[in-house]
Protein backbone atom coordinates (compact mmCIF):
# COMPACT_ATOMS: atom_id res chain seq x y z
CA UNK A 1 0.00 0.00 0.00
CA UNK A 2 1.07 3.42 -0.64
CA UNK A 3 2.85 5.42 1.80
CA UNK A 4 2.92 9.48 2.43
CA UNK A 5 5.65 11.28 3.78
CA UNK A 6 4.44 12.32 7.26
CA UNK A 7 5.23 15.65 9.08
CA UNK A 8 3.57 17.96 12.03
CA UNK A 9 3.63 20.94 13.58
CA UNK A 10 2.15 22.58 17.08
CA UNK A 11 0.69 25.90 16.58
CA UNK A 12 -0.31 28.47 19.56
CA UNK A 13 -3.07 31.24 19.12
CA UNK A 14 -3.80 33.62 21.35
CA UNK A 15 -7.74 34.29 21.36
CA UNK A 16 -8.81 38.17 21.19
CA UNK A 17 -10.51 38.08 24.00
CA UNK A 18 -10.86 35.16 26.77
CA UNK A 19 -13.38 32.50 25.79
CA UNK A 20 -15.70 32.59 28.87
CA UNK A 21 -18.13 29.40 29.28
CA UNK A 22 -19.20 27.26 32.14
CA UNK A 23 -16.54 25.62 31.77
CA UNK A 24 -13.99 28.32 32.72
CA UNK A 25 -12.04 30.72 30.95
CA UNK A 26 -10.00 29.64 27.59
CA UNK A 27 -6.75 32.33 26.64
CA UNK A 28 -4.96 30.23 24.30
CA UNK A 29 -5.82 27.58 21.45
CA UNK A 30 -3.28 24.90 21.12
CA UNK A 31 -3.24 22.15 17.97
CA UNK A 32 -1.71 20.33 15.72
CA UNK A 33 -0.84 20.60 11.56
CA UNK A 34 -0.49 17.13 10.29
CA UNK A 35 1.43 16.98 6.43
CA UNK A 36 1.45 14.05 4.18
CA UNK A 37 3.13 14.37 1.36
CA UNK A 38 1.49 14.76 -2.36
CA UNK A 39 -1.88 14.36 -0.39
CA UNK A 40 -2.74 17.94 1.86
CA UNK A 41 -2.57 18.99 5.45
CA UNK A 42 -5.50 18.44 8.10
CA UNK A 43 -5.57 19.75 11.56
CA UNK A 44 -5.95 18.14 14.38
CA UNK A 45 -8.12 20.41 17.30
CA UNK A 46 -8.69 18.74 20.62
CA UNK A 47 -10.74 20.15 23.10
CA UNK A 48 -9.92 17.63 26.44
CA UNK A 49 -12.78 19.42 28.62
CA UNK A 50 -15.20 18.73 25.58
CA UNK A 51 -14.04 15.50 25.33
CA UNK A 52 -11.55 14.55 23.17
CA UNK A 53 -8.35 13.35 23.80
CA UNK A 54 -6.29 15.88 25.08
CA UNK A 55 -3.45 17.77 22.90
CA UNK A 56 -0.28 15.54 24.60
CA UNK A 57 -2.47 12.65 23.72
CA UNK A 58 -2.49 13.27 20.33
CA UNK A 59 0.88 14.67 20.25
CA UNK A 60 2.11 11.40 21.38
CA UNK A 61 0.38 9.57 18.57
CA UNK A 62 1.99 11.79 15.79
CA UNK A 63 5.43 11.38 17.43
CA UNK A 64 4.99 7.23 17.35
CA UNK A 65 3.99 7.34 13.39
CA UNK A 66 6.82 6.17 11.03
CA UNK A 67 8.02 8.96 8.27
CA UNK A 68 5.78 6.90 5.99
CA UNK A 69 2.10 6.24 7.21
CA UNK A 70 -0.64 4.64 4.97
CA UNK A 71 -4.20 4.70 4.47
CA UNK A 72 -4.82 1.25 6.79
CA UNK A 73 -3.03 3.47 9.63
CA UNK A 74 -5.16 6.16 9.42
CA UNK A 75 -8.18 4.58 9.04
CA UNK A 76 -7.57 2.67 11.92
CA UNK A 77 -6.74 5.58 14.93
CA UNK A 78 -8.70 4.69 17.71
CA UNK A 79 -11.81 6.08 18.56
CA UNK A 80 -10.45 7.70 21.83
CA UNK A 81 -8.34 9.90 19.61
CA UNK A 82 -11.27 11.55 17.85
CA UNK A 83 -9.39 14.53 16.68
CA UNK A 84 -6.59 12.92 15.13
CA UNK A 85 -9.28 10.68 13.03
CA UNK A 86 -10.66 14.13 11.39
CA UNK A 87 -6.53 15.64 10.91
CA UNK A 88 -5.58 12.69 9.43
CA UNK A 89 -8.43 12.01 7.30
CA UNK A 90 -8.57 15.25 6.12
CA UNK A 91 -5.37 15.51 5.03
CA UNK A 92 -5.63 12.52 3.44
CA UNK A 93 -9.13 14.09 1.20
CA UNK A 94 -6.60 16.30 -0.17
CA UNK A 95 -8.06 19.11 1.93
CA UNK A 96 -6.87 22.88 1.11
CA UNK A 97 -7.25 22.24 -2.37
CA UNK A 98 -10.98 24.22 -2.11
CA UNK A 99 -12.56 21.53 -4.26
CA UNK A 100 -15.88 22.26 -2.52
CA UNK A 101 -15.74 25.73 -2.56
CA UNK A 102 -19.58 25.94 -4.63
CA UNK A 103 -20.84 24.21 -1.90
CA UNK A 104 -19.75 26.39 1.25
CA UNK A 105 -21.05 29.24 -0.40
CA UNK A 106 -24.42 28.24 0.10
CA UNK A 107 -23.97 27.95 4.02
CA UNK A 108 -25.04 31.07 6.97
CA UNK A 109 -23.01 31.62 9.73
CA UNK A 110 -23.89 32.50 13.23
CA UNK A 111 -22.09 34.46 15.19
CA UNK A 112 -20.48 33.67 18.84
CA UNK A 113 -21.41 37.26 20.75
CA UNK A 114 -19.32 37.70 24.38
CA UNK A 115 -20.61 36.50 27.35
CA UNK A 116 -22.65 39.07 29.81
CA UNK A 117 -23.31 42.51 28.59
CA UNK A 118 -20.95 42.40 26.43
CA UNK A 119 -23.32 40.86 24.14
CA UNK A 120 -25.64 44.26 24.38
CA UNK A 121 -23.29 46.78 22.35
CA UNK A 122 -21.43 43.52 19.71
CA UNK A 123 -24.34 42.77 18.34
CA UNK A 124 -25.36 45.43 16.39
CA UNK A 125 -21.81 45.57 14.25
CA UNK A 126 -22.24 41.65 13.95
CA UNK A 127 -25.54 42.57 12.06
CA UNK A 128 -24.37 45.40 10.13
CA UNK A 129 -21.78 42.73 8.97
CA UNK A 130 -24.69 40.98 8.04
CA UNK A 131 -25.03 37.97 10.85
CA UNK A 132 -28.65 37.18 11.31
CA UNK A 133 -27.96 34.04 13.98
CA UNK A 134 -26.54 35.01 17.42
CA UNK A 135 -25.37 32.68 19.75
CA UNK A 136 -24.90 34.09 23.26
CA UNK A 137 -23.84 32.01 26.60
CA UNK A 138 -25.40 31.50 29.48
CA UNK A 139 -24.80 29.70 32.49
CA UNK A 140 -21.57 31.96 33.21
CA UNK A 141 -23.14 34.19 35.81
CA UNK A 142 -25.99 33.84 38.37
CA UNK A 143 -29.43 33.54 36.75
CA UNK A 144 -31.24 36.68 37.47
CA UNK A 145 -27.86 38.86 36.01
CA UNK A 146 -28.37 36.65 32.74
CA UNK A 147 -32.43 37.00 32.45
CA UNK A 148 -32.24 40.87 32.82
CA UNK A 149 -29.34 41.21 29.74
CA UNK A 150 -31.89 38.32 28.20
CA UNK A 151 -34.18 40.81 28.29
CA UNK A 152 -32.63 43.74 27.12
CA UNK A 153 -30.68 41.87 23.88
CA UNK A 154 -34.06 39.84 22.84
CA UNK A 155 -35.69 43.86 23.48
CA UNK A 156 -33.32 45.34 21.06
CA UNK A 157 -32.77 42.13 18.53
CA UNK A 158 -34.48 42.94 15.08
CA UNK A 159 -37.45 40.62 14.66
CA UNK A 160 -35.66 38.72 11.63
CA UNK A 161 -32.56 37.91 14.38
CA UNK A 162 -32.64 34.58 15.31
CA UNK A 163 -31.16 33.78 18.72
CA UNK A 164 -29.51 30.65 20.31
CA UNK A 165 -28.44 30.17 24.13
CA UNK A 166 -25.74 27.94 24.66
CA UNK A 167 -25.62 27.24 28.55
CA UNK A 168 -22.58 24.53 28.39
CA UNK A 169 -24.02 22.25 30.82
CA UNK A 170 -24.32 25.00 33.08
CA UNK A 171 -27.79 24.84 34.55
CA UNK A 172 -29.67 23.09 37.33
CA UNK A 173 -32.40 21.26 36.44
CA UNK A 174 -35.21 24.49 37.46
CA UNK A 175 -33.02 27.13 35.86
CA UNK A 176 -33.17 25.34 32.55
CA UNK A 177 -36.83 24.86 33.13
CA UNK A 178 -37.26 28.84 34.04
CA UNK A 179 -34.96 29.98 30.61
CA UNK A 180 -37.32 27.44 28.76
CA UNK A 181 -40.67 28.66 29.91
CA UNK A 182 -39.37 32.30 29.29
CA UNK A 183 -38.13 31.38 25.72
CA UNK A 184 -41.58 30.14 24.88
CA UNK A 185 -43.40 33.44 26.12
CA UNK A 186 -41.36 35.72 24.40
CA UNK A 187 -42.00 37.06 21.15
CA UNK A 188 -38.14 37.28 20.22
CA UNK A 189 -36.80 34.30 17.81
CA UNK A 190 -35.10 31.83 20.18
CA UNK A 191 -33.97 29.01 17.75
CA UNK A 192 -32.68 26.50 20.20
CA UNK A 193 -31.10 26.40 24.05
CA UNK A 194 -27.90 24.23 23.67
CA UNK A 195 -26.78 21.68 26.31
CA UNK A 196 -28.97 22.86 29.43
CA UNK A 197 -27.51 19.98 31.55
CA UNK A 198 -24.29 18.35 32.28
CA UNK A 199 -23.80 14.96 29.95
CA UNK A 200 -24.86 13.19 32.97
CA UNK A 201 -28.64 14.33 32.86
CA UNK A 202 -29.45 13.14 29.31
CA UNK A 203 -32.92 12.00 30.33
CA UNK A 204 -34.16 15.27 31.64
CA UNK A 205 -33.42 17.00 28.65
CA UNK A 206 -35.30 14.67 26.58
CA UNK A 207 -38.01 14.67 29.27
CA UNK A 208 -37.50 19.07 28.89
CA UNK A 209 -37.61 18.67 24.77
CA UNK A 210 -40.84 16.94 25.37
CA UNK A 211 -42.27 19.79 27.47
CA UNK A 212 -41.37 22.83 25.97
CA UNK A 213 -41.82 24.50 22.78
CA UNK A 214 -38.01 25.90 22.39
CA UNK A 215 -35.90 23.40 21.01
CA UNK A 216 -32.88 22.05 22.54
CA UNK A 217 -29.87 21.16 20.95
CA UNK A 218 -27.24 18.39 22.78
CA UNK A 219 -23.67 19.51 22.23
CA UNK A 220 -21.65 18.39 25.02
CA UNK A 221 -23.68 15.16 25.24
CA UNK A 222 -22.77 14.54 21.50
CA UNK A 223 -19.42 15.68 20.67
CA UNK A 224 -17.67 12.54 20.03
CA UNK A 225 -19.05 10.35 17.10
CA UNK A 226 -19.87 7.47 19.51
CA UNK A 227 -21.53 9.95 22.17
CA UNK A 228 -24.21 11.05 18.81
CA UNK A 229 -24.71 7.51 17.90
CA UNK A 230 -25.97 6.80 21.93
CA UNK A 231 -28.23 9.38 21.92
CA UNK A 232 -29.66 8.99 18.99
CA UNK A 233 -29.83 5.31 19.84
CA UNK A 234 -31.14 6.28 23.38
CA UNK A 235 -34.48 7.98 21.12
CA UNK A 236 -33.16 12.00 20.75
CA UNK A 237 -34.52 13.33 17.82
CA UNK A 238 -34.05 16.89 19.14
CA UNK A 239 -31.03 19.04 17.59
CA UNK A 240 -27.38 18.22 17.11
CA UNK A 241 -24.67 20.18 17.26
CA UNK A 242 -21.74 18.54 15.27
CA UNK A 243 -17.94 19.88 16.01
CA UNK A 244 -16.42 17.87 13.21
CA UNK A 245 -13.00 18.57 14.20
CA UNK A 246 -13.51 16.60 17.81
CA UNK A 247 -16.56 14.26 16.41
CA UNK A 248 -13.90 11.68 14.64
CA UNK A 249 -13.88 9.74 11.39
CA UNK A 250 -14.98 12.12 8.94
CA UNK A 251 -15.97 9.03 6.66
CA UNK A 252 -18.59 7.52 9.77
CA UNK A 253 -19.76 10.97 10.45
CA UNK A 254 -20.87 11.42 6.91
CA UNK A 255 -22.28 7.76 6.93
CA UNK A 256 -24.04 8.42 10.13
CA UNK A 257 -25.80 11.94 8.95
CA UNK A 258 -26.85 10.67 5.47
CA UNK A 259 -28.61 7.26 7.24
CA UNK A 260 -30.61 8.97 10.05
CA UNK A 261 -30.92 12.64 8.81
CA UNK A 262 -30.72 14.25 11.88
CA UNK A 263 -31.27 17.77 12.26
CA UNK A 264 -27.49 19.23 12.90
CA UNK A 265 -26.08 22.17 13.46
CA UNK A 266 -22.04 22.33 12.31
CA UNK A 267 -19.93 24.50 14.69
CA UNK A 268 -16.18 25.22 14.83
CA UNK A 269 -13.98 24.23 17.49
CA UNK A 270 -11.61 27.45 16.85
CA UNK A 271 -9.67 25.82 14.91
CA UNK A 272 -7.46 27.45 12.07
CA UNK A 273 -8.16 27.70 8.22
CA UNK A 274 -6.75 24.12 6.83
CA UNK A 275 -9.69 22.14 9.82
CA UNK A 276 -12.33 25.26 9.42
CA UNK A 277 -12.59 24.27 5.71
CA UNK A 278 -12.66 20.77 6.30
CA UNK A 279 -15.38 21.19 8.44
CA UNK A 280 -17.33 23.56 6.29
CA UNK A 281 -17.17 20.93 3.63
CA UNK A 282 -18.80 18.71 5.65
CA UNK A 283 -21.08 21.08 6.67
CA UNK A 284 -22.06 22.29 3.24
CA UNK A 285 -22.38 18.70 2.92
CA UNK A 286 -24.39 17.33 5.68
CA UNK A 287 -26.97 20.16 6.72
CA UNK A 288 -30.21 19.24 5.52
CA UNK A 289 -32.10 22.23 7.61
CA UNK A 290 -30.73 25.85 6.39
CA UNK A 291 -29.33 26.06 10.12
CA UNK A 292 -26.62 29.03 10.29
CA UNK A 293 -23.08 27.18 10.69
CA UNK A 294 -21.10 28.45 14.36
CA UNK A 295 -18.38 29.42 12.21
CA UNK A 296 -18.55 33.11 12.93
CA UNK A 297 -15.94 36.02 13.32
CA UNK A 298 -12.01 35.66 13.53
CA UNK A 299 -11.78 35.08 17.60
CA UNK A 300 -7.63 34.63 17.04
CA UNK A 301 -5.12 37.96 17.68
CA UNK A 302 -2.03 36.20 15.33
CA UNK A 303 -4.04 35.00 11.96
CA UNK A 304 -3.79 31.21 10.91
O1 LIG B 1 -21.08 26.98 18.00
C1 LIG B 1 -20.76 28.15 17.79
O2 LIG B 1 -21.57 28.98 17.33
C2 LIG B 1 -19.40 28.65 18.08
C3 LIG B 1 -18.49 27.61 18.66
C4 LIG B 1 -18.70 27.36 20.11
O3 LIG B 1 -19.56 27.94 20.73
C5 LIG B 1 -17.77 26.46 20.79
C6 LIG B 1 -16.46 26.42 20.33
C7 LIG B 1 -15.51 25.65 20.95
C8 LIG B 1 -15.85 24.91 22.05
C9 LIG B 1 -17.16 24.91 22.51
C10 LIG B 1 -18.13 25.67 21.89
C11 LIG B 1 -19.56 25.54 22.38
O4 LIG B 1 -20.49 25.45 21.58
O5 LIG B 1 -19.75 25.41 23.57
MG1 LIG C 1 -22.07 24.57 22.84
Amino acid sequence: MRGYRFDFRCYRRRFLRPLVTNHGIWHTREGIIVCLGGCGYGEIAPISWFGSETLEQALDFCRQLPPEVTEEMIFSIPDSLPACQFGFQSALGGIGNGENKEYTQFLTYSGLLQSGEGALSQWERLWKQGYRTFKWKIGVDAISNELEIFELLTRSLPPAAKLRLDANGGLSYEEAKVWLGICDDISANIEFLEQPLPVSQFSAMLELSANFQTAIALDESVATLQQLENCFQQGWRGIFVIKPGIAGSPSRLRQFCQKHQIDAVFSSVFETEIGRQAALQLAAELSLTNRAVGFGINHFLEPG
